[in-house]
């Protein structure tokens, strides 16, 4: 194996690097630094999750940048603020030693003048999102003639954001003769397109498998009612005390909804989503790196490619349709060489994703179990056990105190004492866990299984027509999982063929029940839209003959996916996390 001195870097960068403390170079790096150094054919990088991409392109493009000249030389895109900030940071560590090198991160959400004055100054490396680089250049502060490298991290979420023209706008703003880097964990068809559009006959370079997530990160899942996942959710963290996780949602919406909820349930947790100002998702990051917060609750978006330190568990509160987001989020753990756990809580008829997840990922997973409340009751107090047997005692400060408190306590034996000071602790926990259920559930056939061929086969199945679709954020599994959770959806009723468009979703159900359904769904609320359905009868979605949101007799009008609305008759539904506060 090749050091990083045999690589050829320049003894200002080594000295960098040492003091970061890398001390061989990984895979990918011992893979494209020579590649970078000695060509200028374009490239194509494909390493798996936390493997050290980004020194993989950062040293041997500082190794090359002309320090005597001011002008932009680098010029890095990436997804997000917090992705441009990060690789910055890491450049400017690279950068320690090197002198009169400035790496300057560009981001929507800041001031523009100040960005403005700092281009001005010049800097060689810039590191920038779509939007926020394309405003710099039609000022004309951004001058991008010199540019010989153009590296393109987390390309594939560029593109599924819609920076697609901004891409076209700023590449063809920069020299035909530069080199383009494309960096990604997964190899997708959005980086097939990339590399098609973007990139001359790209070298393709890869380390390990392709599409294979982190080495040492241990996947599992759950199976619950989707009512009940919120409750799954608690219960991982409370049987795990020390967690310091990422809990990852599909919609800025839920992500603010859980995050709200565990922080009113006394869990130490906040959110990062993209409707959060910049000042709000700097702050909350500034926390969660410190460790001042156990858990960040986030989307998709906004945690792709984020490097912290130390991430424990990596919970998915639903699964995933596609191989890349499953790959991307389960690597926000097991980050260079560390080991890592990814959860995932599903719905009963969720498995086959999980099946088809172990198939492409070439790993497997465990089936859990919820933790029982002895389970986490026993943790929890042996985790206080703990940390009182390793409280430091301030014997000075104490002192003029003790003898008053001693005598307070004299009638108690030690076991009462003892029983006394834990119960301060502990009561609220165990009440929140005296009456609480097994929340595991036994997997269900999914919706394309043989069981659900043949009743459709045997014209069980009624169709339906539903005013959601894809731009709800909807997906089959989604869709269920929904269903599946409303309080006045009976367990076992079977589901066939969903068929989920742009805006609208056929769904098979069984015909005995399709009243129970269009009366569940009618009215209520999926993602802040209100929801009709109506049986579909040949020939496309069917004229509805009702007034937009009139609920048939019977159903559950006005109430939403989750979250403590009330039903008519002032019955408080579920609540997910119901059972009181925790602390
Ligand atoms: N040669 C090395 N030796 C030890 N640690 C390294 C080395 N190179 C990088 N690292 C560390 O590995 C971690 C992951 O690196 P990086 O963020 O570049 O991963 P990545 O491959 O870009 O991941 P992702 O695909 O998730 O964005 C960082 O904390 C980084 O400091």
């Amino acid at each position: 194996m090749l050091t990083f001195e045999e690589l050829g870097l320049k003894p200002e960068i080594l000295k960098a690097i040492l003091e970061i403390g890398f001390e061989t170079p990984t895979a990918i790096q011992q893979k494209t630094i020579p590649h970078l150094l000695n060509s200028k054919q374009d490239l194509i990088a494909l390493a798996q999750t936390g493997s050290g991409k980004t020194a993989a392109f950062g040293l041997p493009v500082i190794n090359q940048i002309d320090s005597n000249s001011k002008k932009t030389q680098s010029l890095v895109l990436c997804p997000t603020r917090e992705l441009a900030i990060q690789i910055a940071n890491d450049f400017n560590a690279y950068t320690k030693f090197s002198n009169r090198l400035d790496v300057l991160p560009v981001y929507g959400g800041a001031s523009i003048e100040t960005q403005i004055k700092a281009l001005n100054r010049g800097a060689q490396i810039v590191v920038g999102t779509p939007g926020r680089v394309v405003d710099l250049i039609k000022r004309n502060k951004l001058k991008l003639e010199d540019i010989e490298w153009v590296v393109l991290d987390e390309a594939d979420e560029m593109l599924n954001m819609g920076f697609k023209d901004d891409l076209d706008f700023i590449l063809s703003h920069t020299p035909e003769s530069r080199q383009t880097l494309l960096f990604s964990a997964t190899m997708s068809k959005e980086v097939l397109r990339i590399s098609n559009n973007y990139m001359s006959n790209p070298e393709e370079i890869s380390s390990g498998k392709r599409n294979q997530g982190a080495d040492k990160v241990d996947h599992f899942y759950y199976i619950v009612k989707a009512k009940d996942k919120y409750l799954a959710l608690k219960r991982i963290a409370d049987i795990n005390p020390d967690i310091y996780g990422i809990i990852f949602c599909r919609t800025k919406r839920e992500t603010q909804e859980i995050s709200d909820q565990l922080v009113a349930d006394g869990y130490n947790a906040d959110c990062l989503h993209g409707d959060l100002s910049q000042a709000q998702r700097d702050a909350v990051m500034g926390r969660y790196r410190k460790k001042h917060l156990q858990m960040l609750v986030a989307t998709d978006v906004a945690a792709r490619g984020l490097d912290v330190n130390e991430i424990t568990h990596v919970i998915n509160y639903n699964i995933p349709d596609d191989l890349e987001t499953y790959t991307h989020r389960s690597g926000r753990t097991g980050r260079a060489g560390k080991a890592g756990i990814s959860m995932a809580i599903i719905g009963p008829r969720d498995v086959n994703k999980i099946k088809q997840l172990e198939k492409v990922l070439g790993k497997s997973f465990t089936k859990a179990d919820v933790p029982a409340a002895e389970a986490v009751i026993e943790k929890q107090l042996m985790s206080f056990v703990d940390k009182v047997k390793s409280t430091e005692v301030d014997e000075k400060q104490m002192e003029p105190f003790i003898e008053n408190i001693a005598a307070q306590f004299e009638d108690l034996s030690r076991e009462d004492l003892i029983k006394k000071f834990v119960s301060v602790e502990f009561n609220k926990v165990l009440e929140y866990y005296k009456n609480s259920n097994d929340l595991n559930q036994a997997a269900k056939p999914g919706r394309d299984s043989e069981k659900g061929d043949r009743r459709r086969k045997e014209g069980n199945f009624n169709k339906l027509f539903l005013n959601i679709g894809q731009k709800d954020n909807l997906n089959a599994g989604t869709l269920l999982g929904w269903i599946n959770g409303l309080q006045s959806v009976p367990n076992g009723i079977e589901f066939g063929k969903i068929d989920v468009q742009r805006s609208f979703t056929f769904m098979e159900v069984e015909s005995q029940h399709e009243q129970t359904i269009l009366d569940a769904l009618n009215g209520s609320e999926f993602d802040g839209r209100k929801v009709a359905a109506e049986p579909k009868t040949g020939g496309g979605p069917r004229k509805s003959n009702r007034p937009e949101g009139k609920r048939h007799s019977g159903g559950g009008s006005g109430f939403k996916k989750r979250g403590g609305d009330r039903k008519p008759g002032g019955r408080a539904r579920v609540k997910a996390g119901s059972g009181g506060r925790r602390r």
